[in-house]
């Protein structure tokens, strides 16, 4: 058995689920690459391993880890690790250099007792190395504290986060109960706080262990999209996650629904469970939609009249039904305009939102993401501002009190409300809109409930059509401007089920017949460079690649490390930085993958005025790299509505290439044109709706690039993600009380 001892310079390939990851060990020595399983391991850690070398037949030579542990600093590489890692405040990695140079050894020493002695060196005042001495001291405790979590095989960085949750009490909790930290602290699950009850010597059957495994697993559903697990449902994963019998599973469900952490509704079809929180979002929404779907009387006649004023105006005569969305939303507290692509939704709402205000009403437009608020917008000619701002982001972390300053006691000043692309909303974000909006205010949903569903847990659009209580148009008709479109034509032929021809001589809509998935690559990186920006006299970053699969030989990572290649190659002078996807480079188009409600942003003037500056980058923002600071340790990104937000490098890692991205990240948003490969994956991806998805996302030109058989077999895959959502229920419930 060998020990090394070195710094985790950088992970190269990490399982969440297994721990197994691949890294690049330095010390003094030089690189190793090292693999073995870490429950958490980050970049920057001092690590001892023990282990052996092996010959590994195609990675060479790799040191394979039997033992690890994390190590304090000690030697002066370690310490002026710790001292320029950004720890202390107004100390660099270059300052932290000249004070372990001059001090060696008496580092820690000296800045503990002898503070004064730090000004020796070039570039530190008196008063800044008395600075640092407090800092120091201040950040004893947390260092006590730090150690002895890392004796659990916690990170530093987690240990920071857990010791300001808790502070001295950090002692108390690990001892009692850590799973109380899956619960409290941000970037601790389950697994993790699993890890460390383990390391602590907890009992695989103890209560906390399965109470905190229940609630983990309803997580797990959560994020499937689902709002409830069923009992059976609920146990199979709670049991196969813990890797226990769970033959007394009730009396800890009980234990949890005392304790109110969970709901449990004995219903037809089963008993359902609930995490509490999200069991009361569904039914504080049905509530809300109750109270505010008021009836409002309105002179019929009066608003056909004005109707026919605004068609003259605007060319276009309404078809019937579109007028009966129009007088629907103005009768009703609360209506429902859904339908495909080119029904004439937004014709609808042009001419509702001209009535509305012509009647003096004060109108509020929202869409759930940037994309979607700017095509509002530019569709309807008047101001959509996205959820999010509309209801102002109060810089709370997502789930920690309320995200918004807009709410029930400060609610939005609006006559009417109509919001765009309901079918990507929600249960939390329909949630929040409905609490800031005041009883008399008239919302109208729009939307396409063929689209895929929200990201996030629920499936609000169809659950609202589902309880047949509101006042619902669908839009069935495609117009004769919209019929000569191949794309619109085909997506309506898409969600039918039926074939599709792919003879290529549509203006808008082409397929490529490649089979080789290396070929495919090949193709869709020449249409991107070379034939559609010629064609549609566009740049090659307002196209758009999307892809069903993350992973795979088509999939976003493999074509995002293929496009950088070609788009954005490794120039003299343009700024690069390793992540964890691999290079970040001036240039570089990248998405924001989670919402963070905290990072600063503001759109400047060309001459660099600020002229509007807020909170708030969200999952599925795109922009471009504008600049990399290795120095202030920051990248300047520019979004596509003007947004310029300084990323810290500690948060590069909510970002990805966006040069190809998910069907799934692509709802909402538009595009000039969009290019897909056609290409075999699982069954539950290649379906009907991620295709009619993908390619209702183009506004004028769709290119798929593969197979025909996979494209035939999408659209006769039906498969719909079933999720446990009870919010039709829950409406039907209250109306059925009132009759
Ligand atoms: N009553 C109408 N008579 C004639 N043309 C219409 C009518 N309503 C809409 N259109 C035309 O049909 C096309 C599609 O309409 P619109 O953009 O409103 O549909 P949409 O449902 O919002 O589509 P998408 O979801 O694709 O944006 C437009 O060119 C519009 O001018």
């Amino acid at each position: 058995m060998e020990t090394v001892k070195g710094y985790v310079d950088h992970i190269i390939y990490r399982s969440e689920d297994t721990g197994y990851s691949v890294f690049i060990l330095e010390n003094k020595d030089g690189e190793s690459t090292c693999v073995g399983n870490f429950p958490v391991i980050e970049e920057g850690e001092l690590l001892e391993l023990d282990g052996e070398t092996v010959l590994h037949p195609s990675y060479g030579t790799q040191f394979k880890v039997k033992e690890s542990r994390r190590c304090e600093p000690d030697d002066l590489h370690s310490m002026e690790v710790y001292l320029g890692s950004g720890t202390i405040k107004g100390l660099g990695a270059v300052l932290a250099g000249k004070i372990v140079e001059h001090f060696g050894e008496e580092t820690f020493k000296v800045i503990e007792e002898e503070p004064e002695r730090l000004a020796e060196i070039k570039g530190i005042s008196g008063k800044k190395a008395m600075e640092i001495a407090f800092q120091m001291e201040s950040k004893k405790e947390l260092r006590r504290g730090m150690i002895y979590l890392q004796k659990f095989g916690i990170s530093t960085n987690l240990a920071v986060k857990i010791y300001k949750e808790y502070g001295e009490s950090v002692y108390n909790v690990i001892e009692e109960n850590p799973y109380k930290l899956a619960e409290t602290v941000d970037g601790i699950g389950f697994k993790i706080a699993d890890q460390i009850a383990i390391n602590a010597g907890f009992r695989l059957d103890s209560e906390f262990r399965i109470q905190s495994g229940i609630l983990y697993a309803l997580q797990q559903g959560i994020a499937s999209g689902s709002v409830y697990m069923l009992e059976a449902e609920l146990m199979g994963l709670t049991a196969s996650l813990l890797e226990v019998e769970l033959s007394e599973i009730t009396r800890f469900l009980m234990d949890l629904a005392i304790d109110k952490k969970i709901v449990i509704k004995d219903e037809e079809g089963g008993k359902k469970i609930y995490l509490s929180h999200f069991y009361y979002m569904e039914l504080e929404v049905a509530a809300r939609l109750k109270e505010l779907d008021q009836k409002f009387s309105i002179d019929q006649e009066r608003v056909s009249e004005d109707i026919k004023k605004i068609e003259k105006e605007a060319t276009t005569v309404l078809d019937e039904t579109q007028q009966l969305a129009i007088l629907r939303a103005m009768e009703n507290g609360v209506s429902i305009l859904t339908g495909g692509p080119g029904t004439g939704k937004t014709t609808t709402i042009s001419t509702m939102i001209r009535l509305f205000i012509e009647n003096g009403l004060e109108v509020l437009l929202a869409a759930p993401t940037g994309r979607a608020a700017k095509r509002m917008s530019e569709t309807t000619g008047y101001e959509a501002k996205t959820i999010h701002r509309l209801l102002e982001v109060s810089g709370a972390p997502e789930g920690r009190g309320s995200s918004f300053s807009r709410n029930e006691e400060n609610p939005l000043e609006a006559d009417v409300i109509i919001v765009d692309e309901m079918s990507m909303i929600d249960i939390s974000l329909m949630h929040s809109l409905l609490k800031a909006v005041l009883k008399g205010c008239r919302l109208v949903f729009v939307g396409d409930r063929n689209q895929l569903p929200s990201v996030g847990a629920g499936a609000v659009l169809e659950d609202m059509i589902k309880a047949d209580q509101f006042a619902t148009t669908t839009l069935e008709k495609i117009f004769r401007q919209a019929s000569k479109s191949d794309i619109v034509v085909n997506a309506h032929k898409i969600n039918r089920g039926e074939e599709v021809m792919l003879d290529n001589k549509s203006a808008d809509f082409f397929f490529l017949k490649r089979y080789d998935p290396r070929v495919i690559v090949a193709v869709i990186i020449r249409l991107i460079t070379e034939n559609l920006p010629q064609y549609l006299k566009l740049s090659p970053l307002d196209i758009q690649v999307i892809t069903p699969t993350r992973i795979g030989a088509v999939g976003v990572e493999q074509l995002n490390v293929a496009l950088q290649e070609r788009l954005n190659p490794p120039t003299a002078g343009k700024a690069e930085k390793k992540v964890s996807f691999g290079v970040l480079r001036v240039g570089d188009k990248v998405m924001q993958t989670k919402n963070n409600y905290q990072l600063e942003w503001q759109v400047r003037t060309k001459f660099g005025l600020t002229i509007d500056k807020g909170v708030g980058i969200f999952n599925g923002d795109i922009g471009i790299v504008k600049r990399i600071d290795n120095y202030q340790m920051e990248v300047e990104i520019e979004f596509d509505d003007e947004r310029v937000v300084s990323y810290p490098f500690g948060n590069l890692d909510e970002l990805e290439l966006a040069y190809a991205i998910t069907v799934h990240k692509s709802q909402g948003s538009e595009y000039p044109a969009v290019v897909m490969p056609m290409y075999s994956g699982p069954r539950m991806l290649m379906h009907r709706n991620l295709l009619y998805t993908a390619i209702t996302r183009a506004k004028n030109l769709v290119t798929l690039v593969g197979d025909e058989k996979v494209f035939a077999q999408m659209i006769s895959n039906e498969y719909i993600s079933e999720r446990n959502t009870s919010l039709s229920e829950r409406i039907q419930e209250l109306y059925e009380e009132y009759q």
